[in-house]
């Protein structure tokens, strides 16, 4: 097995056509789709799938009742039959075909060879400008065979499901047009009986508006029935006698697009993505409903087929975002962090409001977390008409905090208008140390996890204290990216509070959400400007004193850049992918800085790529962490979940014991190619 191919990993290629058709031509149809279908072999398809009555294109009224036509459809079956023999993908193509009294409108499914079913439509448009019942019938519960002059009897039925035995996860349910167009297709019973993909071949004419209905229709099918749902319209090449048509095909897996093609394109369009059936099993699983909902369906045939696929490394057909908490596109990050900003200050507004209104105590660094901590707090002040004077911020430097980072406390709380004090930790921490007999008390540079908690200690000692003497409730400030890595001091350090702000929130989204604030105008001008100083600042936890000359400590070369670490919590959380499955999309999302998209006006200079042992090292350190450090979150503050990705409090969406193993997770890196 090959790490770096598509189909090792889980994965299927699928290309959603669109030809341009000869009306009432079945054979010069047949010719174009085997070339199609043969260059889909050399991409690595796996599904081949084109628009309704493909074979003799959709708008040709009463031919489509000419034996001569129907006649030369079987031929153009046996066409593309024979072709499949040499072929990977699975052929998906639109043909009228007789059975019993009647012509049905068919997806004709065709496979190394053989013809492995035949799936009829079951809704029958008959209103406005179709008028397909005066053709055909419906094959809404036809369970039958079907005779094809010489390939023999074929399963018959809107019952079909496709399974590759040798694919895990790939299942597949074809239905034509209409079909999505009714309250319960047949896809979504087809989806509660196992299908992972829904096809749909459709003829859809195209009029001002209706590619927008198309798609919220195949999104929606795709979020509900937790699938991916392939769409291919006929286009080039369909009569214009009344009628327009534009070639739609798109690819949505839940409810995200992966691919779409150019609408009114002159020419062939083969619109190819990979789909990931992992992410789709995954998601199954955890949302039982999805199941129960399956209670009294409908029962479906299952055709099994051997696929094999190219196994060897053919790339990968679908964008993996370098930041899976921050969208590349500029509006979507601007309303996630809407949203984000707007669920901290939620959650706070609630919890004073509930409480009689305390004050509010926070430690201010003058970094990221403490800082937008303090304008979540802020905003929340407004909103109840209470006084910033309210928020009681205290800079609280020791050993290592720099004037510039203690400035930008100062500035930011001067700037917002909070009540400020500096309280200097050093003597405390001095006592404490000297009292417990550290070396560094006489005088060695023993800068030691007992030196830099005595410090995180302290400042909370202080803050909880403090919020006693001025009746307030301390403010937490730790992330969700710190509390996946266990990077805060336990208990009696930042790892509690009376209530945290932030555990929803990845690294990777909050310097964004900072600059949401500064952008949207959430407060004052010089806020902002505070605000970018703050931004421009790197991440250090300030506990340990960098020499003289040397850099700052910095939390990045300890724990991983927080672009790795987020990307493997998010699809860990998300989806439960395994580690060696993280590395290959993370690899794809990171090895070239030229490839893909960064978030927009996201810094030339500080756009990072790396290789795949740097992934996976990086990785191992992520789980390491990630396992040991679980007894941090068991006893998680309060505070609310932002991003979909999960939150890992145990209340809500993480629950692990405290005293287990990543053996088995950290084992799975070993199945990773450095390439
Ligand atoms: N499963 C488990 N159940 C119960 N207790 C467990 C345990 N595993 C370890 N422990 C105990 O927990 C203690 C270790 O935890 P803890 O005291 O927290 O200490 P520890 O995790 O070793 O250190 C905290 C780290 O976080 C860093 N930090 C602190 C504060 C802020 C930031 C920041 O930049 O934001 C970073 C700091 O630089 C340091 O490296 C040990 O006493 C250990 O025996
Ligand atoms: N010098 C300081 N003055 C006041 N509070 C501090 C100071 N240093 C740390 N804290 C408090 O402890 C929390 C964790 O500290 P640390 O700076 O180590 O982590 P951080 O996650 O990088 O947070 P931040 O981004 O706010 O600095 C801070 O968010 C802040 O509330
Ligand atoms: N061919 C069809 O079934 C088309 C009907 C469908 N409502 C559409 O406009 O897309």
């Amino acid at each position: 097995m090959e790490y770096y191919s598509i189909y090792s990993q889980g994965l299927a290629r699928v290309a959603a056509c669109t030809l341009p058709v000869h009306p009432a031509q079945p054979l010069e149809n047949a010719r174009d789709t085997v070339q199609a279908a043969a260059q889909c072999h050399d991409d690595g398809v796996a599904l081949a799938v084109f628009p309704e009555l493909s074979l003799t294109g959709y708008n040709i009224d009463d031919l489509l009742l000419q034996d001569v036509l129907l006649d030369e459809v079987l031929e153009a079956i046996e066409v593309l039959r024979e072709a499949s023999t040499t072929l990977t993908p699975v052929i998906v193509v639109g043909a009228p075909l007789r059975y019993r009294n009647r012509i049905y409108n068919c997806a004709v499914v065709i496979h190394k060879g053989r013809v492995l079913g035949v799936a009829p439509k079951s809704y029958i448009p008959n209103y406005r400008e179709f008028y397909e019942k005066r053709h055909f019938a419906s094959g809404a519960g036809t369970r039958g065979e079907l005779e094809i002059p010489g390939v023999g009897s074929v399963p018959f039925g809107a019952d079909l499901i496709f399974e590759a035995a040798d694919v895990r996860g790939l299942s597949f349910h074809v239905e034509i047009c209409e079909d999505m167009w009714v309250p319960v297709p047949p896809s979504a019973e087809a989806a509660l009986a196992g299908a992972t993909m829904l096809l749909n071949i459709s003829g859809s004419p195209i009029t001002v508006g209706r590619a927008a209905d198309r798609e919220a229709l195949v999104k929606a099918a795709s979020t509900r029935c937790a699938a991916a749902y392939v769409y291919t319209a006929a286009g080039q090449g369909e009569s214009s006698t009344d009628l327009s048509w534009d070639g739609q095909a798109m690819v949505y897996e839940l409810g995200n697009k992966l691919a779409e093609s150019e609408r009114f394109a002159q020419g062939p369009q083969l619109t190819i993505t990979d789909i990931d059936l992992d992410i789709l099993r995954q998601e199954r699983s955890r949302q039982g409903t999805f199941d129960d909902n399956a209670l009294g369906g409908g029962a479906f045939r299952t055709i099994s087929f051997r696929l094999e696929p190219p196994m060897e490394d053919i790339g990968l057909r679908r964008e993996v975002a370098r930041f899976p908490f921050v969208p590349a596109n500029e509006a979507l990050l601007n309303q996630d962090c809407y949203e984000a900003y707007n669920i901290q200050v939620y959650g706070l507004t609630q919890r004073l409001r509930a409480i009689g209104n305390p004050k509010i105590v926070i430690g201010v660094s003058g970094g990221l977390d403490s800082t937008h901590a303090l304008i979540v707090a802020a905003r929340a002040m407004d909103l109840l008409e209470r006084p910033r004077t309210d928020i009681l911020a205290y800079t609280l430097p020791g050993f290592a905090t720099s004037d510039h980072t203690k400035n930008n406390a100062y500035r930011l709380a001067g700037s917002l208008g909070v009540s400020f004090k500096e309280i200097d930790i050093r003597p405390a921490a001095s006592q404490m140390l000297a009292d417990m007999g550290h070396p560094f008390a006489s005088g060695e540079e023993v800068y030691d996890v007992t030196f830099e908690n005595v410090q995180a200690g302290l400042r909370t000692d202080f803050l909880f204290r403090l919020a006693n003497e001025k009746s307030g409730i301390v403010l937490g400030t730790g992330d969700l990216s710190e509390l996946a890595l266990g990077w805060c001091t336990f208990g009696v350090g930042d790892q509690m509070s009376h209530y945290n702000v932030n555990p929803g929130v990845p690294k990777t989204l909050m310097q964004h959400l900072i600059r949401w604030v500064i952008a949207s105008h959430q407060f004052e001008n010089q806020v902002g400007e505070v605000l970018q100083s703050i931004l421009d600042t790197e991440i250090s936890p300030e506990l340990v004193p960098a020499k003289d000359g040397a850099n700052i400590q910095s939390t990045q070369q300890k724990i991983g850049p927080y672009e790795l670490q987020d990307f493997t919590l998010y699809y860990l959380l998300r989806f439960g992918l395994r580690p060696s499955k993280i590395a290959f999309y993370a690899w794809h999302a990171w090895h070239d800085v030229n490839l893909g998209r960064f978030p927009a006006g996201f810094p030339t200079d500080e756009r990072n790529e790396y290789t795949m042992e740097e992934i996976k090292n990086w990785m191992e350190l992520f789980l390491r962490r990630f396992f040991a450090n679980q007894f941090k979150r068991s006893t998680l503050p309060n505070g609310p979940k932002v991003v979909a990705g999960g939150t890992l409090s145990p209340r809500g969406d993480w629950r692990m014991p405290s005293d287990i193993s990543g053996s088995v997770w950290l084992k799975d890196l070993e199945n990773i190619e450095l390439g």
